[in-house]
């Protein structure tokens, strides 16, 4: 199994960080949290500031986690692992996505998601 962090990062108006995979990534065109796979001997945050620094170029903060979710794919299983941040840099500059948008909390279930991540969308909805 796969261990994969990915970033609910909320903005200081409430908006939530989504980003589109690219067409060349797994998942193609796919929405996810950003983050990615937990390097041997890292920890799971020290993973996600990484990922975070490389993929979208700012600095996040992490408020909290929430359940993590372990997904079975047809050729991969992963444990994702979500965490709630602070972004604390101002620009997002897409170094692997496609795309990214803020959304507010109630349209969020509207897009296309990674299913690994749907339940933790749900479950980020409700808290
Ligand atoms: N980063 C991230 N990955 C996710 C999410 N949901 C989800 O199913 N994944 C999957 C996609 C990948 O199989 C894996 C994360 O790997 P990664 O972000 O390092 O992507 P990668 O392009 O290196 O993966 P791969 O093509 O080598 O399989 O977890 C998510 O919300 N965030």
């Amino acid at each position: 199994m796969i261990k994969v962090t990915c970033a609910i990062i909320v903005n200081a108006g409430g908006l939530v960080l989504v980003a589109q995979r690219s067409e060349t990534m797994s998942l193609p065109l796919k929405w996810e949290f950003p983050g990615g796979k937990i390097e041997p001997g890292e920890t799971a945050e020290a993973c996600l500031i990484r990922e975070i620094k490389e993929e979208l170029h700012v600095d996040v903060e992490i408020v909290s986690s929430l359940p993590p979710n372990t997904h079975k794919y047809p050729n991969v299983t992963i444990q994702l692992i979500p965490f709630v941040c602070r972004i604390t840099s101002a620009q997002v500059l897409l170094k692997e996505h496609r795309d990214f948008k803020w959304l507010p909390k109630d349209e969020l279930l509207a897009l296309d998601w990674a299913e690994a991540d749907v339940p933790i969308v749900k479950h980020y909805i409700e808290t």
